[in-house]
């Protein structure tokens, strides 16, 4: 038991499935999981575990932000046994390359954040992905059949920002296709631990068209990005 998770070691699987958002999370263990349960509910971050076409998994809510993400990815890591944590999110489109709704697979990720110079005095303001947990989910995007885009992401402390430094001027210096607020962390984290992360995001908004999405698709409505996350656990395994 960790402060901020009320399981058992054992209560979760290897591979944790990361949704910022609990009611996806509870989306995600109700629809597509068997034998599920719940695991921890401290603060309505909500966590199951059970399996998906006979691979154990959990799903776990990482909550917004890095302060957040950065707890619940060291506790599972360090307390709970995880090897690999998928994140599976949403993000904001800083290119018409990016549809509403389209599914981008993080190659590396760009952040301001003071996370890794605070956690343990890194400086540089990129981070990468496991390229074997990535590969796992470009592999399941295709035996799927389903197209997704790769980049650079945006992890960003800030949701409502003043163009101190303007999304075109970040899309065109640092190559990022779209902005969320989690991974640089959660890869911070994986890395320093020696475990692996990797990060699947859905477009819910679009920062050059201004298009959004509803709050219940964001709870309900990225079943691409999940079953292609769920098709990779065979790998992960
Ligand atoms: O939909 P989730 O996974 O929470 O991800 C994105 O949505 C939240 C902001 O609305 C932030 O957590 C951001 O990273
Ligand atoms: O961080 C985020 C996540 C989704 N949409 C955004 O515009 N920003």
């Amino acid at each position: 038991m960790t402060p901020h998770i009320h399981a058992e070691l054992g209560d979760f699987a290897t591979t944790v499935l990361m949704p910022g958002d609990p009611l996806r999370a509870k989306f995600i263990a109700e629809t597509y999981l068997d034998e599920v349960r719940e695991v921890s509910n401290v603060r309505n971050i909500l966590a199951y575990t059970g399996s998906y076409q006979g691979t154990r998994v959990s799903v776990m809510a990482s909550g917004m932000g890095m302060p957040s993400i950065g707890i619940y990815s060291w506790e599972l890591f360090t307390e709970f046994g995880v090897e690999n944590i998928i994140r599976v999110g949403s993000c904001g489109a800083y290119t018409e390359k990016l549809k509403l709704h389209d599914v981008l697979l993080a190659t590396k990720v760009w952040s301001e954040s003071s996370f890794a110079k605070t956690q343990n005095g890194e400086t540089s303001p990129f981070n990468e992905p496991s390229a074997k947990l990535s590969q796992f989910l470009s592999n399941s995007a295709k035996r799927l059949n389903t197209p997704i885009h790769s980049g650079i992401v945006h992890s960003s402390d800030v949701f409502y920002r003043k163009d101190h430094m303007s999304f075109q001027r970040i899309h065109q210096e640092v190559g990022a296709l779209a902005v969320e607020m989690e991974a640089f962390a959660l890869f911070h984290n994986a890395r320093t631990l020696n475990k692996n992360a990797a990060c699947l995001l859905t477009v819910s908004d679009h920062l050059v068209t201004e298009e959004a999405t509803t709050s219940t698709e964001r709870e309900t409505g990225f079943k691409r990005m999940i079953e292609i996350a769920l098709a990779s656990l065979q790998d992960c395994a």
